[in-house]
């Protein structure tokens, strides 16, 4: 008997042929509906753990296409060489080899875009289809209505690329795919002129492309009176939140968020962006890495890149928090921001910190890149237009409110923490997702109860003295049931509760609730869940 690779009872080998043929296909459809209940398993384990988990966009050139080595070869006779074929005979190059990965870029780029293209030895080499979901999202946060517009209809749309890098590959592939102007920065000699050689040798794109030496005194935050640069010519270290640090302080995220170390580099965008000046957007692929070891420059790829390229003090996190504080004084000069973000944890502690420092919006995704994960980071400080969509309002169970007067250093995001801890300490799970802005709350009619019972309730002690200016601040409220008076009683408690621990007057608070709720369920257990929207 051939060994298919199931092992049998022994007493099985006896039995007539036809006994065992019935056994072994009976077997081999058990182990094939395991197997596929193992794969739909799998796949939905994946999009559980990784929320919105995203591949390439649908947009993007590649995600129906990708790359054709053996055509390229074809076409290119400085690419064949590159292109061998495996024993399943697809055609394949050594990721491995820089000069294989830095030709396949230049083909890609004049065969897909029309880009003429080159980078010198050892510079950061780009993935086109990895390049390409970026300046996708980015079309994609553009066209949402949720801010409004900030230049006349047929303008130009306008970005500024921060360390656009020898390769220059953001300003070609959105001037060239979509017609976007750029200006591109960076601080180093090497980039500044392969950035130049590389627009240049594209004339029909010149005109569109800028490329600017980062933090040479231009407009806002040239080096004379940059806020941010200390007299030493290094960062000044604010301390991150500190005025609004309040309960929080004991929180992980405050925790991580204050070991981090600062970026004291060049200026990022202050010092960068002219008087006047004004853009749809910004992005950056910062340097990621803190030393050139933790790059650790993936063995089984080879894209190159310097250290000027791959690290910076303090790394990504620093980089990116100190586009944050330019952001909070450029404000409206740019419609939105945006960052790559290589690790989920500092994706995070990022959100958290932009909801202090008052963005209106924060947004965030996942770029699948092979096997690894990265991060867009968006936000803006333009008001956000409170439109709700036709999906939410024939929603029955969303609920909107303002919570109004919190002083202005209590930020929603405090609200949702405190939301979460207080109802994780009367049992109910809770759990807050800082980059969705939510929390999801599963409770008992007990815990309810338990929350709801007159000793818990009293909130007498409320004769605490206000200060500061006050604020509102809008709320969403998701719940599985029709029941939401029962939620909204539990909330202005809990609201009431957050006012008072935190010195605010209590007769200042108000909780606007709907008249026509009424409270009838009789489930065991709820989901809830509270956000900003
Ligand atoms: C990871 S590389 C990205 C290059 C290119 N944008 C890409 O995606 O391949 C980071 C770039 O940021 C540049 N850089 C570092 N500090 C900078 C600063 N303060 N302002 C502008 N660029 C900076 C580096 O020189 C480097 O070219």
């Amino acid at each position: 008997m051939p060994d298919s690779g199931i092992s049998l009872p022994r007493d099985v080998c006896k039995m007539p042929d036809r006994a065992f043929l019935y056994l072994a296909i009976t077997l081999l459809v058990i182990n094939c509906l395991t197997l596929g209940l193992r794969w739909r398993m799998a796949g939905k384990r994946k999009r559980k753990s990784g929320g919105e988990r995203r591949g390439i966009h649908h947009r993007n050139r590649y995600a129906d296409n990708p790359p054709d080595f053996a055509q390229l070869a074809s076409l290119y006779p400085s690419f064949e060489p590159y292109v061998f074929y495996s024993r399943d005979g697809c055609p394949r190059i050594d990721w491995t080899d820089f000069n294989a990965t830095r030709e396949l870029t230049r083909v890609l780029l004049l065969h897909d875009h029309g880009v003429n293209w080159w980078i010198p030895d050892g510079q950061l080499c780009p993935t086109v289809p990895n390049r390409l979901n970026y300046i996708h999202w980015i079309e994609d946060l553009l066209a949402l209505d949720i801010l409004p517009a900030t230049r006349a209809e047929g303008d130009i749309t306008t970005g500024f690329d921060i360390g656009t890098g020898a390769n220059c590959i953001y300003p070609l592939l959105g001037s060239s795919v979509l017609g976007w102007k750029f200006v591109g920065s960076d601080i180093t000699d090497i980039a500044i002129e392969w950035a130049n050689k590389n627009v240049d040798s594209n004339p029909h794109l010149s005109n569109l492309i800028e490329i600017r030496r980062a933090g040479m005194g231009h407009g806002v935050g040239k080096s004379e009176n940059n806020p941010i640069l200390s007299s030493e010519g290094g960062v000044q270290l604010s301390n991150p939140g500190a005025e609004n640090v309040g309960f929080l302080a004991s929180s992980v995220l405050e925790t991580e968020w204050n070991a981090k170390k600062y970026y004291d580099g060049p200026p990022v965008l202050l010092g960068s962006v002219k008087d006047g000046e004004h853009f749809d957007f910004c992005m950056c692929n910062p340097p990621f890495f803190e030393t050139m070891e933790e790059a650790g420059l993936n063995p089984k790829t080879s894209c190159g890149g310097t250290p000027a390229e791959m690290v910076c003090s303090g790394g990504e996190h620093a980089f990116i928090k100190r586009i944050i504080e330019d952001s909070v004084t450029l404000k409206d000069r740019f419609r939105w921001y945006s960052s790559m973000v290589g690790r989920k944890l500092n994706l995070n502690i990022l959100v958290s910190e932009l909801w202090k420092v008052g963005a209106t919006v924060v947004k965030t995704t996942e770029f699948v890149q092979g096997r690894t994960s990265r991060w867009g980071l968006a936000w803006s400080f333009l008001p956000v237009s409170r439109k709700i969509s036709s999906s939410q309002k024939v929603e029955e169970n969303n609920l909107s409110f303002m919570l109004e007067g919190l002083q202005r250093q209590h930020g929603a995001f405090h609200v949702l923490q405190y939301v979460e801890s207080y109802l994780s300490s009367n049992g109910a799970s809770s759990k807050l997702d800082a980059a969705a802005f939510n929390v999801d709350i599963t409770i008992s009619r007990n815990q309810i109860n338990t929350i709801l019972k007159p000793e818990t309730c009293d909130l007498s002690n409320s004769s605490n003295n206000n200060h500061g200016e006050v604020d509102s601040l809008p709320f969403c409220l998701h719940c599985s049931t029709t029941n939401l008076a029962l939620f909204i009683s539990m909330f202005s408690l809990i609201f009431r509760r957050f006012l008072i621990d935190h010195s605010i007057r209590n007769d200042e608070h108000k909780l606007s609730i709907p008249k026509s709720t009424s409270l009838s369920a009789s489930r065991a257990t709820w989901r809830v869940s509270i956000g900003r929207f």
